[in-house]
């Protein structure tokens, strides 16, 4: 594993959504509001025709600058070139945020900022955030493979349009969206309203951050061992959407399961072997990694006093001791992997074969 020491890196986030979903709605509030700060947005076209989106201009590269500070580029070829001279513009940038219009997959992308050097002196992986339809969600998981990987990829996930739909509705996108993938935040949004200062550099991919982002995320699931009931638990919900949701959930559901993807917690009492543990994790992820979406998770090491947190994005796996467990707080072990067709059996009995 590597150091991710990640001080004064502009932070970087991916957008991904399907078609329509709202995510130009969302860079032209960056780019218009008066919020105050200096965002980079990069259009990226890779090559494909643009679709409809006013930002996009007929050249190979153009940066406009906008009166708030802002600028905005499109990108039709190198990523890493793009990303590299904006960051030698001078004042910098507070985020940066790219769209991948047209890419079903937003792996490639993630991936650009922890392979290039220069790109990952400068910068981080903020997060990926999702950009969802509330009204088609349903359709387009029933119908599209690129939706559902898209939301099993999110750090974060904007859930737009919630004015098409009814309360019971928006019950059930958010049932469905759980079931894809259990622990990115879920923003309801109009009109792809939210405070960017909520959603950009917060630090959604930031090993720092995890457990504050996803405060849940040490609390195992109901009926786990060690399971906290507190405010953030949502059982009720579940109650909920399990009274309302039969139709379309059923329907969608089908093509998740066909789709394969799926999120698999593994929880563990006892501490593990840092030496097995990071063996397990680097060839789990050598012969699945095509097929792990994502992974994370926080480790109790036999004989260290701090917390070991990892981040995969498939082969690419990162992790780093961070602070020390405090007195008193209950010490396991919890990851979580997103992926296709993955073997939870197999997963759980490699993970209880770190044990120390
Ligand atoms: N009713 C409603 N319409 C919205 C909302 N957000 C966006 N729209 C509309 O939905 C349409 C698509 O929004 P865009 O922001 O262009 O979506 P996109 O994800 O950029 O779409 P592509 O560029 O095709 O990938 C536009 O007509 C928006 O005005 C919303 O919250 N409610």
């Amino acid at each position: 594993m590597t150091d991710t020491a990640s001080v004064a890196k502009t932070p970087v986030t991916v957008l991904t959504g399907y078609l329509g979903a709202g995510k130009t709605t969302l860079l032209n509030r960056i780019l218009t509001e008066d919020h105050g700060k200096r965002y980079a947005v990069i259009v990226n076209e890779f090559g494909e025709v643009g679709i409809d989106n006013d930002l996009v201009v007929g050249a190979d590269e153009e940066v406009f600058e906008m009166n708030n500070g802002c600028v905005c580029c499109t990108v039709r070829g190198d990523l890493i070139r793009v990303v590299s001279g904006l960051m030698k513009r001078k004042g910098g940038f507070d985020a940066i945020v790219v769209e991948t219009t047209g890419l079903a997959d937003p792996g490639p992308v993630a991936q650009t900022f922890f392979v290039d050097d220069d790109v990952k002196a400068k910068t981080r992986l903020d997060s990926v955030t999702t950009v969802v339809d509330a009204k088609h969600l349903p359709l387009r998981l029933a119908d599209s493979r690129e939706a559902v990987e898209q939301i099993a990829f999110a750090d974060q996930i904007l859930l737009n349009k919630t004015d098409l739909v009814s309360p019971e509705e928006l019950a059930s996108v958010e049932a469905q969206i759980r079931r894809i993938n259990p622990l990115a935040p879920i923003h309801k949004t109009q009109r792809s309203a939210v405070p960017l200062d909520a959603i950009l550099g917060r630090g959604g991919f930031d090993l720092d951050r995890i457990v504050e982002i996803e405060p849940e995320f040490l609390n195992p699931a109901h009926g786990e061992p060690g399971h906290v009931h507190d405010e953030d638990c949502d059982h009720d919900h579940d109650h909920h959407h399990h009274d309302h949701d039969h139709g379309h959930h059923d329907h969608a559901h089908d093509h998740v399961a066909e789709a394969g993807i799926r999120g698999i917690s593994l929880t563990s009492e006892k501490p593990l072997d840092g030496i097995k543990i990071t063996n397990w994790l680097n060839q789990l992820l050598q012969d699945k990694g095509p097929d792990i979406l994502r992974a994370k998770g926080i480790l109790d090491i036999k004989g260290e006093n701090r917390r070991l947190v990892f981040q995969a994005v498939h082969m690419i796996l990162e992790g780093d001791y961070q602070r020390d467990w405090k007195d008193g707080e209950r010490r396991y072990s919890r990851m979580v992997f997103i992926g296709r067709d993955l073997d939870e059996a197999a997963l759980k009995a490699g993970f209880e074969g770190c044990v120390a």
